[in-house]
């Protein structure tokens, strides 16, 4: 049997052949003004138990309260209904990314502040995520939370599932998590200082308040 490595299996994904584009009357322009905001996908990525869930929730809530419309998009949630049929293997992983990455984008063209919350450990997934969008639409948020930290929080008990073999390829205990190179936000959770969801959702919203998505 042939094994192709993950980029050539994305290759082979492309099937539809004999398409065209069909233009609408309305566009992403109209929607915006429609909701007074600017659509664009906000992708959070980190360990287990780095707070990924909770900063997409809390975040979900501040914008709502100042009228913005969002929605978010939550690899443990995906993965109950359209993404059920992927594990946890690389080639999986990637598809899994693959498939949140084009449902997002298609939020944002809907208008809304799409809010993507998952672990997406490679680098080179986020990336073809991120070549999706328009320049700037994709903002990329590390939650720089260390193993210890995530492992000790270990709410699901996942982690000592892991550690004694109980669940294979772990990522950060037995299977890799690439961190971002060069992200738009990094939000830091090291050493005794607290940084509350709160104050992680406000950092993000300030700099959407910054570059415009805020508004039409
Ligand atoms: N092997 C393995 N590695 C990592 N995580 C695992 C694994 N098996 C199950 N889980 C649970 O699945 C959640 C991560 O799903 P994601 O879709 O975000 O993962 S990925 O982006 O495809 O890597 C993750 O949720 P979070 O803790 O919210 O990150 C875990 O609850
Ligand atoms: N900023 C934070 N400070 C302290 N604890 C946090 C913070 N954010 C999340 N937590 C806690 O960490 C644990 C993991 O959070 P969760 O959002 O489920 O992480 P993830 O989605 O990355 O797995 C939970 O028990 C949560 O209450």
């Amino acid at each position: 049997m042939i094994v192709l490595p993950p980029f050539l299996l994305m290759l082979t994904v492309r099937k539809s052949t004999n398409i065209a584009w069909h233009k609408s009357s309305v566009e992403k322009f109209d929607r915006q003004e429609l909701l007074q905001q600017k659509g664009c996908v906000i992708w959070i990525t980190g360990l287990s138990g780095s707070g990924k869930s909770t900063l997409a929730c809390t975040l979900s809530r501040g914008l709502h309260l100042r009228g913005k419309l969002t929605y978010i998009l939550d690899g443990d949630n995906v993965r109950h209904g359209l993404n059920s049929d992927l594990s946890f293997k690389v080639e999986d992983r990637a598809e899994n990314i693959r498939r949140i990455g084009e449902v997002a984008k298609l939020f944002a063209d809907a208008g809304i502040i799409c809010i993507a919350s998952l672990i997406s450990p490679y680098r080179k997934d986020r990336d073809a995520c991120r070549a999706l969008l328009p320049e700037g639409d994709f903002i990329e948020v590390f939650l720089d939370v260390p193993l210890q930290v995530c492992e000790a929080r270990d709410p699901k008990g996942l982690y000592k599932l892991a550690r004694c073999g109980k669940i294979k390829g772990f990522t950060g205990i037995d299977d890799p998590y690439e961190p971002p190179l060069n992200c738009e936000i990094v939000l830091q959770q090291k050493g005794g200082d607290c940084v509350s969801p709160s104050d992680m959702a406000e950092t993000v919203i300030s700099y959407l308040e910054e570059k415009g998505y805020l508004q039409a």
